[in-house]
């Protein structure tokens, strides 16, 4: 049984189909890579699966149990986390404060439990010397390692990565890169997001593109990237 399963899930804004017909499933322990053009509709994929968004049409199973119709709060604390493009941390808040919240809130941890939960995030994100900073001032590995590290916090079953590596330096999106494969290899569920496509293929098992909110391609990243539609679409090149 898949832990996550989208079965021809739909969902349009006005007479846009920004979600058309995706059928997907992650098996436990995999880590999925979505690729896709601007605007192609992956964001609004994991709005559907958080829940963030409702679907129009479709259903989503997580650990077999149909969720379509379940609440954001209730699929996080089932083990479904995420973090945001742009990163949202409370900002008048510390590190570990945010962490905390998102640990009790979230993954409905008792206070004692929280702690813990948010020291350990703290060590495996690295951000254990910024824990009493106030979040609104980290640079933007720092933020975008917040964002990872609140998600880890609800103790996730999967997590779901948007855009983790937008923006960084290539030292430190492999920084970045370095701590997904240590929580990878703990042997969390992921579906990661991502244009710095090189950061992508150096942790995904398989990929799964998105073109007008519909599957382009799907497959072992290899025979993926080197799909002649997918050379053309995304990465505006012609055809080998
Ligand atoms: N709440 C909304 N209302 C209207 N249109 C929306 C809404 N959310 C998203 N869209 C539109 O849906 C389409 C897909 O958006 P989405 O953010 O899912 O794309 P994306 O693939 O994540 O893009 P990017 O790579 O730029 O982040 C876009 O045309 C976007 O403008």
């Amino acid at each position: 049984m898949p832990l996550l399963a989208l079965h021809d899930v739909g969902k349009s804004y006005g007479a846009l189909k920004v979600t058309d017909g995706i059928t997907l499933s992650v098996a436990e322990g995999e880590t999925l890579g979505i690729l896709g053009p601007n605007g192609a509709g992956k964001t609004t994929l994991f709005n559907l699966v958080s829940g963030d968004v409702p679907v129009d049409a479709g259903r989503i199973e997580y650990q077999g149990r149909d969720i379509t119709r379940l609440k954001p709060h209730h699929r996080c604390r089932a083990g479904i986390g995420r973090s945001y493009q742009v990163p949202q941390p409370f900002g008048a808040m510390t590190v570990f404060e945010n962490l905390v919240t998102a640990a009790c809130f979230g993954g409905q941890l008792p206070e004692r439990q929280a702690w813990l939960t948010a020291h350990e995030v703290l060590q495996e994100t690295g951000l254990l010397p910024h824990a009493n900073k106030p979040a609104g001032g980290l640079t933007l590995l720092n933020r975008k390692r917040l964002e990872l590290a609140r998600a880890l916090a609800t103790r996730p079953k999967l997590l779901l990565l948007d855009e983790i590596a937008g923006g960084l330096t290539e030292p430190e999106a492999q920084e970045l890169v370095a701590e997904l494969r240590r929580i990878k290899a703990r042997g969390l569920t992921m579906v990661w997001i991502e244009h710095v496509v090189h950061a992508l293929l150096s942790i995904a098992d398989r990929l799964f593109v998105i073109d007008f909110g519909r599957k382009l391609a799907e497959g072992p990243p290899q025979a993926v990237m080197a799909d002649p539609q997918v050379r053309r679409v995304y990465m505006g090149l012609e055809a080998a």
